[in-house]
C-alpha cells in the first residue's frame, strides 16, 4: 500500500487529493481507483502526467514525486462550452426560434457538449452517441428525473408511472412492469388487423378529398388516424375519426391536447395557483374528471369477466390495452390497481398519437419531396402480391426491405422527438474531460446525432440505401436512437413500426401522392416534437399499377 497524491490536469495542483494505492495494483484498477474517487464516468479514458510527462505505467504513477495530473482522454478537464448569452432572457434568440439548424450551429462552433441558459434554466446538449448512451443509461450518474429545467417538469405527473413520472418512484416501476408486455414484438403482432381497419377506414375521406381534387394539410389527418389507432389499441374506444372529411378530433384527443397545454401553464404558475377554484386549474380537474369517465367506460367494456391470465398471456389475448391490463396478473399475483390504470394509459396514449402522427407525416412528406420513393415503394408491393385486399401482418411486413429502409431513413433524417432528457445525480466528469454538475439537465439531441457529420456520410441526403451499407451495419453504437435508449427508453417502439408499416403501404398502393403547393415546409419550433406544419398533398386514386419487377 502506498499514498500518492492526485489531481484533475486543468484544475489547481492545490487541489490534489491523497489516495491510498494497494499493492499490486495493474493499470486497469488504477485507472478504477481513480475513476471512483473523482467521479469520472469512464475509467478507461483516463491517464496521468507529472510535469509534462506521460506516465503510462503504475511503476511510472507510484515513483512520481510530484502529485499526479489525471487527464481524461488525453485532455485536462473543462468546462462545458456554450454562448455567452444576454442578461436574463440568455441564448434564448440564439436558440429560437429555428432551434434545429441553431443547436447544429452551436455544435459546429463548440464540440459536442454544449451549455444554453433560456430564461434562467440552463440545459446542456449532446450530438455525440457515447455521451448520449451515458446519459440514457440509468445509473449512479443519470436518472430520468424532471427537476425544474426539465423540458417536460411543467407537464410533470408521478401518477403516470411512464413518460411523465421519475424513474425512482413505486409508480414508474409499477406502470413498466405492466405496460409493456402489451408493446412487444409478439402482442403487437396481433393488432395488425385493427392496424388495418383504422387505415382502411380512412380512404373514404381520401377518397372524397380526391374526388372534389382538393389537396390536404397531411398532419390533421395523420392526427386522426395516429390517434384512432392508439385509441382502440390502447384505450379501446372508436374517435371515429374518418366518418366525415370534416370529422373533429373526439373528445378524448382534445382533452390530453388541452391538459398537456393547461398542466404546463398551471405548473409554470407555482402549487397556490393549480388550487384555484376557478379559470385554468378548475379546467383542468374538469378534464381530467371526464377522461376518467370515459375511461372508466372503457374498462367496464373491457371486463367482461374474462378470467386472469400472466403477463405475457393476457398481451397475447387482449383486444387493447385496458382489456389487457383488466385480466394481467404478475408472477406474485398482482394486478394493476383499477386506480393506478388512468394516468399511465391516458400517457401513453399521449405519447403514442402525437409521435406517430409525426412520423407518418414525414413518411408522406418523403413520397412527395425525394424523387423515387413512392415508386419503389410501390413496386416493392406489387413484387410481393400485395393489393388492395392483402392483409398486412408482421411475417409479410417483414419481407418488405426497401419499406424497412425507407421508415429507418426518415426516422433518421426527420425524427419527430428531439428532447428526451435526463438529470445528473452527482458532480462528474466526463468522457473528452466536461466537469458537469450535479442536477445538470442533458439532452441526447436526437436529431443532431442523427444528422451528425461525424457519424454519417453526408446526413442531409436522404438515402434509404445507406441502410445496405456496411459503413452504417457497424455503426457506432448510440448513432441512430429514434426511439431513445435505456430503461426509460420508448415502450412502444414495436407498435409504432407495426403502425407505420401497415398504414403506409396500404395509403401507397391505393394513392398516388404529390405535393400541392410550393415553398418550405415549416415545422413548429415550440410544440415538443418536430412535426411539419404546412404540409399540403393531393392523394390520387392510382388506376394503373406497375407490372411485377420479374414479369
Ligand atoms: C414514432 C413513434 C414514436 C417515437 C418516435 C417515440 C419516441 C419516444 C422517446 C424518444 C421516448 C423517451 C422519452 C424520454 O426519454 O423522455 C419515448 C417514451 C415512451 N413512449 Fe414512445 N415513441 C413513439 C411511439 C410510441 C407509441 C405508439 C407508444 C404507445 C402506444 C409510446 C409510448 C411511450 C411511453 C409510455 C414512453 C415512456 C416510457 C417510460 O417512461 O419508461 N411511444 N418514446
Amino acid at each position: 500500500m502506498s499514498i500518492k497524491q492526485f489531481y484533475l490536469l486543468g484544475e489547481s495542483p492545490a487541489s490534489a487529493r491523497e489516495i491510498e494505492i494497494p499493492s499490486q495494483i495493474d493499470q486497469e484498477g488504477l485507472q478504477h481507483l481513480i475513476a471512483s474517487q473523482f467521479a469520472i464516468v469512464e475509467a478507461q479514458g483516463i491517464g496521468f502526467t507529472s510535469q509534462d510527462t506521460f506516465l503510462t505505467t503504475v511503476a511510472d504513477v507510484l515513483s512520481s514525486e510530484e502529485p499526479v495530473a489525471i487527464t481524461i482522454d488525453g485532455k485536462a478537464v473543462r468546462e462545458v462550452p456554450g454562448p455567452k448569452g444576454l442578461p436574463y432572457v440568455g441564448n434564448y434568440f440564439e436558440v429560437y426560434p429555428d432551434h434545429l439548424g441553431n443547436h447544429q450551429r452551436l455544435f459546429d462552433n463548440y464540440g459536442p457538449l454544449i451549455k444554453t441558459t433560456n430564461f434562467g434554466s440552463t440545459t446542456y446538449t449532446t450530438n455525440d452517441p457515447k455521451l448520449s448512451n451515458i446519459v440514457f443509461s440509468e445509473t449512479d450518474f443519470f436518472t430520468k428525473n424532471m427537476i425544474k429545467g426539465h423540458p417536460l417538469y411543467p407537464i410533470k405527473n408521478k401518477e403516470a408511472g411512464v413518460f411523465l413520472g421519475d424513474t425512482d418512484t413505486e409508480e414508474w416501476r409499477t406502470a413498466h412492469k405492466f405496460l409493456p408486455p402489451a408493446l412487444g414484438p409478439k402482442a403487437v403482432r396481433h393488432y395488425a388487423p385493427t392496424m388495418q381497419k383504422t387505415v382502411e377506414d380512412s380512404f373514404k375521406v381520401f377518397d372524397e378529398l380526391d374526388e372534389r381534387e382538393e389537396a390536404w394539410n397531411v398532419y390533421p389527418y395523420m392526427l386522426k388516424m395516429g390517434s384512432q389507432a392508439v385509441g382502440k389499441l390502447v384505450l379501446g374506444m372508436d374517435f371515429e375519426h374518418f366518418t366525415a372529411v370534416d370529422a373533429r378530433p373526439h373528445e378524448m384527443v382534445m382533452m390530453i391536447a388541452e391538459s398537456l397545454e393547461l398542466n404546463k401553464k398551471i405548473t409554470s404558475m407555482g402549487s397556490w395557483y393549480a388550487k384555484l377554484p376557478f379559470g385554468d386549474p378548475k379546467r383542468l380537474r374538469d378534464i381530467q374528471a371526464r377522461v376518467a369517465e370515459l375511461l372508466t367506460e372503457s374498462v367496464k367494456k373491457a371486463a367482461k369477466g374474462e378470467e386472469d391470465l400472466d403477463l405475457q398471456e393476457a398481451a397475447l389475448r387482449a383486444e387493447n390495452m385496458v382489456d389487457y391490463i383488466c385480466r394481467a396478473v404478475d408472477n406474485k399475483g398482482n394486478k394493476l390497481p383499477k386506480e393506478r390504470m388512468l394516468e399511465p394509459l391516458v400517457v401513453a396514449t399521449g405519447a403514442g398519437f402525437t409521435t406517430t402522427s409525426s412520423l407518418l407525416s414525414w413518411l408522406i412528406y418523403g413520397l412527395v419531396v425525394y424523387p423515387g420513393m413512392q415508386e419503389r415503394l410501390l413496386q416493392e408491393l406489387i413484387d410481393n402480391g400485395i393489393d388492395e385486399n392483402t392483409q398486412m401482418n408482421a411475417d409479410l411486413i417483414g419481407k418488405l426491405t426497401f419499406l424497412d429502409k425507407y421508415v429507418k431513413e426518415t426516422q433518421r433524417r426527420h425524427n419527430p422527438s428531439y428532447q428526451p432528457a435526463r438529470t445528473s445525480k452527482v458532480d462528474m466528469i466526463l468522457p473528452g474531460g466536461y466537469k458537469l454538475p450535479k442536477d445538470s439537465v442533458v439532452i441526447p439531441a436526437i436529431h443532431h446525432i442523427h444528422n451528425n457529420t461525424a457519424l454519417w456520410d453526408n446526413p442531409a441526403r436522404f438515402d434509404p440505401d445507406r441502410w445496405d451499407t456496411e459503413e452504417v451495419k457497424n455503426r457506432p453504437n448510440g448513432s441512430y436512437i429514434p426511439f431513445a435508449t435505456g430503461p426509460r427508453m420508448c415502450i412502444g417502439f414495436n407498435f409504432a413500426l407495426m403502425e407505420v408499416k401497415t398504414f403506409l403501404p396500404k395509403l401507397v398502393y391505393r394513392y398516388n401522392f404529390s405535393l400541392a403547393k410550393d415553398g418550405p415546409v415549416d415545422y413548429d419550433p415550440m410544440f415538443q416534437l418536430i412535426r411539419p406544419n404546412n404540409l399540403y398533398v393531393r392523394a390520387e386514386r392510382r388506376v394503373k399499377w406497375p407490372p411485377r419487377s420479374d414479369a
